[in-house]
Order: structure tokens, then sequence, then C-alpha cells
């Protein structure tokens, strides 16, 4: 567990295998997470890659900063956190709002990535009536107020099973978020719109999102695959908004399939 303090936030991350020649893989997490999502992508993967995860600001022991949030800010910060890692290059794989980072991060600072990979995200995600009004709601009632919908978003009603001890560890770890960070990157994503410049991505894509999304539905990434010159759409049985959490077998699989034939270029 490693603190770094950056644009002056102090930084949550983890790194592993840095400097062992590896291909680097970075992990940015969705809205309401913090990066122990990727724990088992991680670990499925770490024989092949160097890998980052961080916390962006607002979210799991990362500082707050002043939200609102602009999507630079959370492009601005990983920059800084690549910078101070001292890596060059590397394969960018974001969910949802860690999606829409990548997209600012390739439009700011497009030396620092060889490769792209979007997980349930797109160019644009609801509109900024949808999420002024999620921010008002939670702003008024807390995130117990709507964490019930949230979560029947993210997961698919096998992982909702009482039964199943990860579901309320995940429902804890979205209720226990900061309501100003959350909110502050709500209002991010309410002003995020790169639909004029996903044909602009010249690096290899994949967008990969799991058959019951109900936050990014299968239509809207497979749209947004579709603008983005050559990328590659793939769709993960079995998963809702996370598929990290709920198939990171599959997940991990595609990415290394994907990964298998550019990562010679970094
Ligand atoms: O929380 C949701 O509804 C799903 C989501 C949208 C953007 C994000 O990062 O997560």
């Amino acid at each position: 567990m490693q603190f770094i303090t950056l644009n002056g936030i102090n930084l949550h991350f983890q790194v592993t295998g840095l400097g062992d020649g590896k291909p680097v893989l970075v992990f940015i997490n969705s809205l309401g997470t913090d990066f122990r999502i990727w724990r088992e992508v991680v670990a499925e993967l770490a024989d092949q890659f160097a890998i980052v995860t961080y916390d962006k600001r607002g979210h799991g022991l990362s500082d707050l900063g002043e939200p609102p949030y602009r999507m630079a800010d959370h492009a601005s910060d990983l920059a800084a956190l690549l910078d101070h890692l001292g890596v060059e290059k590397a394969i960018i794989c974001g969910l949802s709002i860690g999606g829409q980072i990548a997209q600012q991060l390739y439009a700011d600072r497009p030396d620092l990535i060889s490769a792209l990979i979007f997980c349930g995200t797109a160019a644009r995600i609801g509109d900024s009536d949808f999420w002024h009004q999620r921010i008002g709601n939670i702003e008024a009632n807390g995130l117990e107020a709507v964490a019930d919908g949230i979560l029947e978003r993210w997961f698919t009603p096998q992982f909702r099973d009482p039964a199943n001890v990860k579901f309320p560890g995940y429902r804890t770890m979205l209720v226990r978020q900061p309501v100003a960070g959350y909110v502050g990157s709500c209002a991010a994503i309410a002003a995020f719109d790169m639909r004029e410049k996903a044909g602009q991505i010249a690096v290899p894509t994949l967008c990969v999102v799991g058959d019951q999304d109900g936050a990014t539905p299968p239509e809207m990434v497979k749209d947004f695959a579709k603008a983005i010159p050559g990328a590659r759409f793939e769709i993960v049985a079995g998963a809702g908004h996370i598929p990290c959490v709920e198939t990171p077998e599959q997940l991990s699989g595609l990415i290394g399939d994907f990964t298998a034939k550019i990562a010679w270029e970094q």
C-alpha cells in the first residue's frame, strides 16, 4: 500500500512488477468504488504485466481535493502518478468513469498510452440532467438512499444472491465512499462528452462490456466501439457493470488475448 502527494492530493496506489521489464498495465476504477475491484484481475495478470492501480481522487483512501471535479483533474492525477513512477508508456484500462478518464488522458497525454481498454464505458454516459438529479438526490439523502438501485446495475441477480458474501462487501464499498467525492465525480461525468473525438483514437483499442450491464448496456458500448477506428468489441457473459468483480477470469482472458498482439510495441 503506497501513498504519494501529487497535484496537491494524497493519492493511494499500488504497483506490482514495475522495473521487471514487463509491459505496464494501468487500471482505473469506476464511480463509487476503489481499486480493490481489480484485485482478482491483478492476480490473474501479474505474471504478464507490471500493474498500477490507484484510487481516483474523492474515492477510497485518496484525498478529496476540491470537488466538483473535471475529467481533466482525474486525468491529470493519473498522468502525475505515471510520471512519478517513471512509466513512459502503458496500456490503460478504465471501467466506466475510469474509461472516461482514460479518454481524457489520451486527449491530454497521448505519449503515455500504447493501447486502450474501455470496460463498460462510452464517450458520453447519460445526460447532464440525469447526473444532476443523482447529485441532488445523494446530497439530500446520502449514498444509502440510492445504493440498491446502483447495485442492480452493477451486478447480476446471481451475484446479488444473499448467500454471496461478496455482495454485501461491495455494497459497503459503495456506501462508504465520501459523498463529496462521489458527487464531485458525477459532475465530471455530467460535463464529459468525447463523441466528437472518439474517431481520433489511434492506438489499439478493446471495448468490453458485461452482457447484463445496466449502466452502460452492450448496445451503448458497441456504438462507442464502432466510433473508434479498428476497435475490437467483446461482450462478457454473466456480468453486469463490473466484470472485474463478477467475471475476473473472462475479463483477464480478453485483456491477455488483446494485449498479446500489441504488448511488444511498448
Ligand atoms: O453507478 C452507476 O450507475 C454506474 C456508473 C456510471 C459511471 C460509473 O463510473 O459508474
